[in-house]
């Protein structure tokens, strides 16, 4: 794990500890304005330290060991089975793709990663807020409530409001999901600290297009990945799409919507399958750049996904 120091004067390298940034990813990855209240300085000041420290990281042709690798930062899903085959949870910075059935889960997820993002960072979260664009039925506000007042207890953070800090928007077709994206997101990206955006679904907006709009349709969905890479790499934060499955008729199976322009935008594809109609779900990861194919078992309870008697 590249060290702060000695790239940082020492004065600054206790402020940063004070703040509980140690490496150069913890420094990358937070707020400027978080970054000028520990150390001092402008904020502009703080984007030219970054870049300084970014052009070290990504020094080219530089021979480091194998344990100088930078990991990249995760976001705890709250589900020790599912932490353990992601290596410590969703990656920052990435697009990950979640994919199931019809009422296996994939919302749940969502609604619980929206909660995982604000708790502190020893905890597994980015002390962060989350983004939620709905593209088909309304946001389940409801559950979100019962999940936001069971997660207090179980975290043990009784005076904070999570709910306050899950923006949500409704965006049912593709001009309406690509005026979020493209103008009213940067927007709010700036003025809030935001660690995750989610679009339950993806699929959503393209369904029910006529064929005649086929090659606009594709045309869309490729700009709107193009955004979405941008803006997880732009905010260093972390995006989860989830995405319906379409049927494969012919040779009976059924497979993630939208095709391969889709597939080949994304860095993370998972799914979740459901055992009958039991409470237990299979996670799997289906592929992603540095992660094996793996499955586990999880449930969900009132309380969000759980493993704890499964492993
Ligand atoms: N409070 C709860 N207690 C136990 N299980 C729950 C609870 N809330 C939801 N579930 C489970 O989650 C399922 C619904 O999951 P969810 O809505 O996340 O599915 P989904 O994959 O997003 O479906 P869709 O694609 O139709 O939106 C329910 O069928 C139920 O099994």
């Amino acid at each position: 794990m590249e060290k702060l120091q000695p790239l940082v004067s020492a004065e600054i390298y206790q402020k940063l500890i004070k703040s509980g940034i140690s490496t150069t990813v913890d420094f990358l990855i937070t707020n400027n304005f978080e970054l000028a209240k520990s150390i001092g300085g402008s904020t502009e000041e703080i984007e030219e330290m970054k870049l300084k420290l970014s052009k070290h990281i990504h020094k080219p042709n530089r021979i480091i060991k194998a344990i100088d690798l930078e990991p990249w930062p995760r976001l705890s899903t709250g589900c020790k089975s599912i932490d353990g085959i992601l290596r410590k949870g969703i990656p920052v910075g990435r697009i990950t793709e979640i994919f199931g059935c019809s009422g296996v889960g994939k919302t749940q997820f969502c609604l619980q990663l929206a909660l995982q993002v604000q708790l502190p960072i020893d905890a597994g979260g980015l002390e962060k807020g989350a983004v939620y664009i709905c593209t088909e039925d309304i946001f389940p506000a409801k559950r979100l409530h019962q999940l936001a007042n069971l997660f207090k207890i179980k975290n043990n953070l009784p005076g904070i409001d999570f709910e306050s800090s899950v923006y949500l928007k409704h965006a049912t077709d593709i001009d309406e999901l690509q005026k979020c994206l493209f103008s009213e997101l940067p927007i709010l990206l700036r003025r809030e600290n935001i660690g995750l955006v989610i679009i339950d679904s993806i699929a959503g907006p393209f369904r029910g297009e006529n064929t005649q709009q086929y090659i606009t349709r594709s045309r869309d969905l490729i700009q709107i990945a193009h955004k979405l890479n941008d803006i997880c790499e732009e905010h260093k934060l972390a995006v989860v799409c989830t995405n319906q499955v379409a049927e494969d008729i012919e040779n009976s199976k059924t497979e993630p919507a939208l095709g391969i322009a889709w597939s080949n935008s994304i860095n993370y594809r998972c799914q979740i399958l459901r055992y009958n109609d039991s409470s237990v779900r299979e996670f799997e990861i289906i592929f992603s750049p540095d992660l094996a194919r793996k499955k586990c078992i999880f449930y969900i309870t009132q309380e969000g996904l759980d493993c704890k008697d499964l492993i």
